[in-house]
């Protein structure tokens, strides 16, 4: 793609953002600067996909620090804080939005000795290792994703867990895209994904015009092509892991993972270790987010699809039970049942990794 999905104009003090709501039929660049803009881009999915929403909020809060005017530490603090869980409410479900703000505040309580200045200059270096382990953690995604498949393999896919929901190979998408690279010519399959259609709009737009063999399909199609034998493998994002493996992600994805389950197809959740929510037990725990019911009844389409008043139900988002998953892919290996044990050897990893 010729854009980054999240990019920070330092210089302009901006967060600069392609408006996802306006693809694939135009491409517009959009300059967020105020803490309205950006509660409002997040909300409204102009930026949207866990890792992306974490990225932006990173970049939004450093600029938001930027504006704070005072050179008393106290003051900064409260207001900062006021700014972040002004961030932090604009979506409750994908967890990097916290764990990209949490760990932005901890530059500024854990330098409570430096001037305002110099936790600025923290704040943006943080916001820049965010984005860069974003990049790097999706490509070891891939790395360990492509050992789960074969050349020629039929790979299916729900929502858009691809480079625009991320800042560079997406995360189910990355084994997509390495495996292209290295020839294994896989044919993807992406559900359309209702009601908001990020399989149509942006991973059959991401893929096709990066050349992969994408076939797109309504949501309700997703049983008939695995009854087909055309899927070997399903790979999809999440928004939030629980401690045992249950996992919230675009609503449907409960639905494709049964089908999946039925017809022996393994379903692969690509997780990095930041959508992994150690501190929430099980799916029952995790906040589905529920939105506005015109996006059901007449979003993206010329004509109302539904009677005016009907009663609408818009959950944004399901959570497949982890006895469904076959293995959660993370950038320190893949986690498999009993997920509790397997995620703990996981971040055990990635610390000794850090120390190192
Ligand atoms: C790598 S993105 C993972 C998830 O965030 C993605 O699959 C998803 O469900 C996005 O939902 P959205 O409502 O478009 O933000």
């Amino acid at each position: 793609m010729e854009y980054e999905t999240v990019e920070l104009d330092d210089k302009d003090d901006a967060l600069v953002i392609i408006d996802q709501t306006k693809l694939p039929g135009k491409t517009e660049i959009i300059r967020l600067k105020t803490a309205q803009e950006m509660w409002d881009a997040i909300y409204l999915l102009k930026v949207r996909g866990a890792p992306a929403i974490g990225v932006a909020a990173a970049f939004g809060i450093y600029l938001l620090a930027k504006q704070i005017d005072t050179a008393d530490y106290s003051t900064f603090l409260a207001e900062f804080r006021k700014q972040k869980e002004y961030l932090d409410s604009s979506r409750p479900t994908a967890v990097n939005l916290s764990w990209a703000l949490k760990r932005m505040e901890k530059i500024v309580t854990d330098n409570g000795d430096k001037s305002v200045e110099e936790i600025k200059r923290l704040l943006k270096t943080e916001a820049d290792a965010i984005k860069a382990e974003d990049i790097r953690v999706c490509k070891t995604i891939g790395e360990f994703g492509l050992t789960l498949v074969k050349p020629g393999d039929g790979i299916l896919t729900h929502c858009n867990a691809g480079q625009l929901a991320t800042s560079k190979y997406g995360t189910a998408t990355a084994p997509i895209y390495l495996g292209e690279e290295r020839g294994y010519h896989f044919r993807v399959f992406a559900d359309e994904t209702r009601p908001l259609l990020q399989g149509a709009r942006l991973t059959s737009y991401e893929l096709h015009s990066s050349g992969v063999d994408v076939t797109l399909i309504c949501d309700n199609m997703a049983a008939t092509v695995m009854k087909n034998g055309w899927v070997d493998a399903v790979f999809v994002g999440c928004d939030r892991v629980a401690r045992n493996g249950d996992t919230a992600n675009k609503i449907g994805t409960s639905s494709v993972a049964i089908a999946a389950n039925y017809y022996n197809v393994p379903i692969y959740i690509c997780a990095p270790t930041s959508t992994i929510d150690m501190n929430t037990a099980t799916g029952a725990d995790i906040h589905i987010e529920e939105r506005p019911a015109e996006e059901v009844t007449q979003m993206w389409y010329r004509e109302r699809m539904a009677p005016e008043g009907v009663k609408v139900y818009n959950p944004a988002f399901d959570v497949t039970d982890h006895s469904l998953i076959a293995g959660i892919v993370t950038e320190y290996g893949i986690a498999r049942e009993p997920y509790e044990e397997s995620f703990r050897e996981i971040f055990a990893r990635k610390e000794n990794a850090e120390y190192d």
